[in-house]
């Protein structure tokens, strides 16, 4: 981090009143002082690569030149992670600092997140054995391709088809018609040379569903499409300029039986199908990526927070009173009431990552002894919190964007790329709309066994507990909202449920009873999604081991957290819980009250996501402040700055002056 000598006046007094030790903050966050020490080092490591720098700011490259800037980036990058790992023996420590040299997203982005990992979780070891040194040492660059031109959410619509050749045992690639094109994936515009790619599977005529596949597309040597292969680029997108997401399309392309990933369904050389124990493991990669963004929805959150906190530190704009100098923006209450709830957010979806995480690698551990009971529950709360985080994040980095007034709208703030790359998780890895009604056919299962007495998983449990205390008084305690939330939802869970029933009892079938019902459905899984946040973030809060410094302030920002999201949803808690107007008048003037605690503590607490400069890449964010002088060093790397005259004025101004003359 920058020191403070040529900081802002107005950040160094915002720095002196913090309450807090911002390290103990910052080792807090990110799991101990070790884990600082060695993300700060291996960030040292890249920044210190002065290849990795930008000579200009890459908006003002074509698409083709961003992309290969971000190429060339990727591959250095790529070299500092292996000698890191060389050189210590095992990986660098979880970090963000792509983010200060690709910018946008790396080419090599479903190499690593997705093509890897599904060669890990979905091969056997023989299949791992083979690719897996080739692709963590990138011999082979590959990608996820699933999506099509025609279908994306319903997986088993995909066209794609893969035909097994008992004879020559291979399978026969081929996308039938337009909409069977893959149509998305990331690095396959020109990046890779193999793909996971997901197919129909046929034999003798017979369809199987859909299986992992893997296929090399392009020559090595040459980096050519093979024989049969089509392939592509898709052209410019709201973000993601440098992700290279590709279309990809067979034509009768052959593949050895070895190629589909069987670690969970089987074809032997004869062509016998063996089922897998669970068909929905082939799913298996997308649930460990939705866990995954919602530690990156804390990520892009605490990004937009620290630019927007800093800048409304240092921006000055009109008066609170008359008398005294133009107040510094955050010192207005609606200026903290847009902000605080991203930093409080951050620490929200940081704390459902951990919970997320750990349930994830439980039910992994259970599944490799071939135990799927917490299956269903990780599916479904996967689901609806990447759903719920990857919108809220979205509207959070929006929200940060528009309190930075029309410098907010500057590609220099970074903001407007961060709110472009933040949506996009609102769609990939499962569109919000379809996963939020996965959840929901989990909890009108849950809701039915609660019915029946039975017990239930323990995500899903306060339903229960809810049946019996829906009478007990409303109490404005933090525990009192985590249970208003969680009555909200047994509220919205059991009316979804009655929605169905009636419309059955009207005579409809479950399926249109269910598509009649489903707005509800939808918000049943919000308001679970919710109830689950509020719960898991409280208590961490309350079991952290923080000082009583930072405890407090941490306690003031997940109480912030709960009251916001009261406020917001205050007319479903007074249909759903036994709030009455006069508790709810009690946490107007509680939130209020926490805004205006938090407002000392808030550079101190922007400063304890550590993100540095580069990290940030903004001019209204960085750690100093300089956000005017920074704002017209930027403006002036335009190339329309680089010449005193520009060529549009001798071919088209002047002859339309002078024509004007005539
Ligand atoms: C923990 C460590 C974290 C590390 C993180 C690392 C992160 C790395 C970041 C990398 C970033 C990568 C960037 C990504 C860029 C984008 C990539 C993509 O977008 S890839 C494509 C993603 N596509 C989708 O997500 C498609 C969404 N659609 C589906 O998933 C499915 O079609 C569906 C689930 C919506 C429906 O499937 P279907 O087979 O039709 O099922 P049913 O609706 O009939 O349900 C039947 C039954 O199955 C259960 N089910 C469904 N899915 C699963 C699952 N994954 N696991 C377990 N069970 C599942 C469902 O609940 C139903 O159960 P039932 O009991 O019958 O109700
Ligand atoms: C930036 C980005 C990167 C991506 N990267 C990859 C990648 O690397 N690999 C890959 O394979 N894919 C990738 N994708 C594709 C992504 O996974 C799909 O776009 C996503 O799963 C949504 O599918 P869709 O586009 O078919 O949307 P659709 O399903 O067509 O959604 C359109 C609308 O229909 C509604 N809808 C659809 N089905 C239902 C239903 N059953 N009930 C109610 N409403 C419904 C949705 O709610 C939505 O409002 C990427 C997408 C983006 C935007």
């Amino acid at each position: 981090m920058s020191t403070e000598t040529k900081c802002n006046p107005d950040l160094v007094r915002e720095r002196a009143k913090c309450t807090f030790d911002v390290n103990e903050l910052i080792n807090l966050f990110y799991g101990s002082e070790k884990a600082t020490k060695e993300r700060r080092h291996f960030e040292d490591a890249v920044l210190a690569v002065k290849e990795l720098k930008d000579a200009i700011p890459e908006e003002y490259l074509s698409h083709k030149e961003r992309y290969e800037n971000g190429v060339r980036k990727a591959t250095i990058l790529r070299d500092v992670y292996r000698d890191y790992k060389a050189k210590h023996n095992r990986d660098p420590p979880p970090n963000q600092i792509t983010k200060a040299v690709i910018k946008d997203i790396s080419p090599f982005l479903l190499h690593n997140g997705m093509f890897v990992p599904t060669i890990a979780g979905q091969g056997t070891p023989e299949q791992q054995a083979e690719w897996l040194p080739k692709a963590e040492s990138m011999q082979i660059i590959g990608t996820y391709a699933q999506t099509e031109l025609g279908h994306g959410s319903f997986i088993r619509g995909l066209e794609t088809i893969a035909t097994y050749d008992p004879k020559t045992e291979e399978f026969v690639l081929n996308n039938p018609t337009l909409t069977s094109f893959k149509w998305w994936p990331g690095g396959l515009g020109s990046t890779v040379n193999h793909c996971v790619v997901v197919a129909q599977l046929y034999i003798n005529g017979k369809s199987h569903g859909i299986h992992p596949f893997i296929a090399q597309i392009r020559d090595l040597d040459t980096h050519k499409p093979l024989p049969g292969v089509k392939v592509g680029e898709i052209g410019p997108k709201m973000g993601f300029q440098t992700a290279n997401n590709g279309f990809l399309g067979f034509d009768n392309f052959r593949i050895p039986r070895k190629n589909m990933l069987m670690k969970n369904a089987q074809v032997l050389k004869d062509g016998t199908f063996v089922k897998g124990i669970n068909e929905k493991l082939t799913y298996g990669t997308m649930v460990m990526v939705r866990v995954g963004i919602v530690g990156d929805c804390s990520f892009y959150a605490a990004l937009a927070a620290t630019i927007a906190v800093r800048y409304s530190a240092v921006r000055h704009q009109s008066h609170i009173k008359a008398s005294e100098p133009e107040a510094q923006i955050l010192d207005y209450l609606t200026q903290q009431h847009k902000l605080f709830i991203a930093v409080a957010s951050s620490h929200v979806y940081r704390n459902a990552y951990l919970w997320m995480e750990k349930m994830y690698t439980n039910v992994m551990k259970e599944l490799s002894q071939d135990k799927q009971d917490n299956l269903p529950e990780l599916h479904a709360t996967a689901c609806c919190l990447k759903a719920v985080c990857s919108r809220d994040a979205g509207s959070l980095v929006e929200e940060c964007r528009l309190a930075c007034g029309g410098h907010g709208y500057m590609a220099s703030s970074n903001l407007p790329l961060t709110y472009g790359v933040t949506i996009a998780a609102v769609t990939y890895e499962g569109e919000r709309t379809v996963l939020l009604l996965q959840t929901a056919r989990y909890l009108m299962k849950a809701w039915m066994a609660a019915l029946k007495g039975k017990v239930l998983s323990p995500s899903v449990s306060y339903l229960l507990n809810s049946l019996k205390e829906s009478k007990k008084p409303w109490q404005n305690t933090p525990e009192g909202i985590v249970k208003g939330f969680q009555h909200v939802s047994f509220g919205k869970v059991k009316a979804a449920y009655e929605t169905i029933q009636k419309y059955m009892k009207q005579g409809k079938d479950y399926e249109d009873a269910w598509n009649l019902a489903s707005v509800q459905l939808v918000k049943a899984s919000e308001a679970h999604s919710r109830a689950i946040l509020c719960e898991v973030s409280w208590e961490a809060v309350c079991s952290s081991s923080a000082s009583p410094n930072l405890s407090r302030v941490l306690q003031q920002l997940a109480q912030l957290y709960l009251t916001y999201w009261t406020l917001e949803t205050s007319g479903d808690l007074l249909l759903y819980s036994n709030i009455t107007k006069d508790d709810l008048i009690i946490l107007r003037d509680k939130y209020e009250e926490l805004l205006v605690a938090i407002r000392p503590n808030a550079v101190g607490l922007v400063d304890g996501f550590d993100l540095r400069d580069e990290i940030l890449n903004s001019t209204l964010g960085s750690y100093d402040g300089r956000v005017y002088e920074r704002l017209m060093e930027e403006a002036l790397k335009s190339p329309l700055n680089q010449e005193t005259v520009n060529s549009s004025f001798h071919k088209y101004l002047k002859p339309m002056m002078e024509k004007a003359k005539l």
